[in-house]
């Protein structure tokens, strides 16, 4: 059943997945299901949602990221990055959130689906120092872009840039970005079942 819908919701975002991401991210939905009685993950119950709101609504953003190295910060159970990950297998994503209960979730997500191009860690951003910075800094339901923006300004490399992941944009959000920011794009992003609006903003440091 879910296999069956994510053929067809794959086919409508004109995305192509090898049999074995797609047993991924069916796998990915599964424990999300499992492991959300104990571990209260999201407050989606339902693995058809899930599969729309969560998978689908991650994979909207991926043909819109440039570079190799990306970092979600706030990812709690892995979003965006799980489901970008499985479909991005040439880039690397560090799954970064504050909660240890996550990030111990993540990890048997890595270990029980075989993702190799993630790591977890457990932090408070504004206290995580990477060795290497990043292309991309990703975020999906963390914060405001305002404070995004402030506590991941040490986060990406002299040419990356930040993609927050933006339901209906408020206008206050939108007028409060921090000086020494640009948004450089505001993509409007299509999901499937989903009849609720979907952004993409694309920001970089000037
Ligand atoms: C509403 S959840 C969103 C989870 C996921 N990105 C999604 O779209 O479903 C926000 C997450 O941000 C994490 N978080 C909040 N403040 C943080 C901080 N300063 N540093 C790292 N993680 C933080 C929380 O632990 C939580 O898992």
């Amino acid at each position: 059943m879910l296999s069956a819908q994510l053929d067809e919701y794959l086919a409508e975002m004109n995305l192509s997945a090898t049999t074995e991401q797609k047993k991924q991210l069916v796998g990915f939905v599964e424990m999300l299901n499992k492991w959300n009685k104990a571990y209260n993950l999201t407050s989606i119950r339902d693995p058809q949602q899930m599969l729309i709101r969560h998978i689908m609504d991650s994979l909207a953003v991926s043909k819109h990221l440039v570079g190799e190295r990306f970092i979600d910060v706030g990812t709690g159970p892995g979003l965006p990055g799980i489901p970008l990950a499985i479909m991005n297998p040439e880039r690397s994503f560090v799954l970064l959130d504050s909660l240890g209960k996550r990030i111990r979730f993540q990890k048997q997500v890595q270990h029980e689906l075989g993702i190799h191009n993630i790591s977890s860690v457990e932090s408070r951003v504004e206290a995580f120092e990477p060795e290497v910075k990043f292309d991309g800094v990703l975020s999906r339901a963390f914060a405001s872009i305002e404070d995004m923006l402030h506590w991941c300004h040490h986060l990406p490399s002299e040419t990356g840039c930040y993609y927050a992941l933006k339901g209906q944009l408020a206008d206050n959000e939108m007028a409060n970005i921090p000086q020494g920011f640009e948004v450089t794009d505001i993509i409007e992003l299509q999901v499937p079942r989903l009849d609720e609006q979907r952004h993409l903003l694309r920001v970089i440091k000037k």
